[in-house]
């Protein structure tokens, strides 16, 4: 069922992008990483809970020889650094000398993919790039280059598709904003 709009807790969202909107944009992305990690055998490493959704899909588009993998970030917050450090949990391969590509639900103010890039560096990839489903390009507080981006969207707060509000929303297959 694809509702306009959908009530979670206190809020009120409208459609925003339907289903075969986001498939066909998570198509798009996939050929793109399929022609250029050929023969690279990458290694995808999917951070929980958001990109479940978007993990899935790319995988099942992908043409190539690879390996996903799943990592959780800690809500652990050191306070005496400038920033939020989150640790990585649940990360088992060998990331040294292998292609990384990260996959992500959303790219908002940067500051995850950020901590998570300078951690994946510090052991010595081949490569790492970044995919996320949705990126915001008016909300990024980093110098990031994220290569690949299925869709860039405005400053809006949104739901569906493994993103949720207070835990909920996720299992929408399509993506809302708040209105
Ligand atoms: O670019 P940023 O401003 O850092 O925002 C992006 C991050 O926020 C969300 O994660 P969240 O912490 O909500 O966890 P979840 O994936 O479990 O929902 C999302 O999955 C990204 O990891
Ligand atoms: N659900 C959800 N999580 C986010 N994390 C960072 N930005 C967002 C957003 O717009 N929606």
């Amino acid at each position: 069922m694809h509702h306009p709009t959908v009530k979670i807790l206190d809020k009120q969202f409208s459609i925003y992008l339907p289903e075969r909107k986001i498939l066909h944009s998570v198509e798009i992305v996939a050929a793109r990483l399929s022609h250029d990690y050929r023969g690279k055998k990458p290694l995808f490493l999917s951070v929980l809970n958001g990109a479940f959704m978007f993990a899935s899909d790319l995988m099942k588009e992908l043409t190539i020889e690879c390996e996903i993998s799943f990592v959780k970030l800690s809500s652990y917050e050191d306070m005496q650094s400038t920033g939020t450090v989150k640790e990585i949990i649940g990360l088992k391969e060998e990331i040294k000398g292998r292609h990384v590509v990260i996959v992500e639900d959303i790219v908002d103010t940067g500051h995850t993919i950020a901590n998570l890039l300078k951690q994946l560096q510090g052991k010595e990839p081949a490569s790492v790039e970044v995919a996320t489903l949705l990126l915001k390009p008016e909300s990024l507080q980093h110098e990031l280059n994220i290569k690949y981006p299925a869709m860039s969207i405005a400053n809006d707060f949104v739901v569906g598709y493994g993103l949720d509000y207070n835990g909920l929303g996720r299992n929408l297959r399509d993506i809302y904003k708040v209105m």
